[in-house]
């Protein structure tokens, strides 16, 4: 992927697109982003996060729906040294379970990403304030998520910012990834500067944080697998993960204190999910967030837990045997996740 780097470099000119790979990433004006969104009106504005505001446009010159995110460049060049290799590493993905880059656009001190509009929004909305989704439609975008991680690890990326808001829905809530911070495996430099930055970034979201990152801000594929593990609770409890306590001590406290498993599942499902599906949603969760990176499973073998999970499609009319041929958990099978959830621990702040 690295190999188009120089190419890269090389372009510096006005006009509009540059091609990497087999796509072309559009250079845009500021003007052109401005009528697209109105001049960046509240009425545009579709959120904002922990690295800058997303808006809603519609690009003038190919009537396309686009979502505009704008980013202060100080925070660009903190993370990746350079603007233009985070432009160039976002431009190279693609993936059916990836947000689309369009363009960008450099004015001044500020930065604007340009992705493909998602008319679903984000899993933030479905999950804590809007209508629920049932069981296979989060099953659907686990293992879509799951997949578009893979995708990135096998490119030798880590997203790096895995969260709810940043797994979008399209259509049939196909889920995309966006604002992939596209790392390189790494520790970051202790420069003072630098430091300072991550320190800030930390704070903001320790909770979603693998502690090897919280405590020497060792960054590898096993940082994504720890963020996903805590979407994977967050997608069958319902809740937010920044609970007090925390999401992680919630769900420990009902399993290891004594409560049924089916405790923790979200009310709002109203006891529409399988035992048998709920239960390997939890045990893969305790798998992602051990607290030992090495010890986390690789994302292939949690893309296949929740591919076969999407596979077997609930019906809450039909009576549900798992795979061995039996109805509900049984008592070994429940002892076995209060273990494993036992050595689970938060690490948040
Ligand atoms: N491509 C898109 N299509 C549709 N809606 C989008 C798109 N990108 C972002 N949004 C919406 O804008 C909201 C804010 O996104 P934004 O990326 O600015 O912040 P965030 O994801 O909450 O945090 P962070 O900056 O840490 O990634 C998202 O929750 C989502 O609802």
């Amino acid at each position: 992927m690295f190999a188009y780097l120089s190419q890269f470099f090389r372009y510096c000119g006005s006009s509009s697109s540059f091609a990497a790979g087999h796509t072309a990433v559009t250079k845009f004006e500021f003007q052109e982003l401005a009528v697209a969104t109105k001049n960046f009106a509240p009425e545009s504005l579709l959120g904002e996060g922990e690295y800058g505001s997303t808006f809603e446009g519609c690009l003038k010159s190919s009537e396309q729906v686009v979502a505009v995110k704008q980013v202060n460049k100080e925070m660009i060049i903190g993370v990746y040294r350079s603007t233009f290799l985070k432009i160039h590493i976002r431009s190279l993905l693609h993936h059916p379970n990836i947000v689309d880059m369009t363009g960008y656009c450099i004015d001044g001190n500020q930065m604007y990403f340009v992705h493909d509009f998602m008319p679903l929004g984000s899993l933030t909305g479905y999950l804590h304030d809007k209508k629920p989704l049932d069981w296979n439609t989060r099953m659907k975008i686990a293992a879509g998520a799951a997949k578009g991680i893979k995708y990135l690890h096998d490119e030798s990326v880590i997203h790096g910012n895995i969260k709810p808001s940043n797994i979008l829905l399209c259509e049939g809530y196909h889920p995309k990834l966006s604002d992939i911070l596209g790392f390189k495996e790494r520790i970051p430099e202790p420069d003072e500067c630098n430091q300072a930055r991550w320190q800030l970034m930390i704070i903001r979201q320790s909770y979603r944080h693998a502690p090897e990152f919280y405590f020497n801000l060792k960054l590898t594929q096993s940082f994504d697998i720890y963020s996903f593990g805590l979407v994977l609770l967050e997608l069958i409890s319902g809740c937010m993960a920044d609970i007090k306590p925390s999401l992680i001590e919630w769900v420990k406290c009902k399993l290891v204190g004594g409560e049924e498993f089916t405790a923790v599942a979200d009310p709002l499902l109203k006891g529409h999910y399988p035992e048998q599906g709920l239960y390997q949603t939890l045990s893969l969760a305790a798998e992602c967030l051990q607290i030992k990176d090495v010890t986390r499973p690789r994302i292939g073998s949690v893309v296949n837990v929740l591919s076969n999970l999407a596979s077997e499609i609930y019906d809450p009319n039909a009576i549900q045997i798992d795979r061995a041929g039996t109805l509900t958990i049984g008592k070994i099978e429940k002892e076995r996740l209060t273990e494993q959830w036992q050595h689970i621990r938060c690490f948040s702040h």
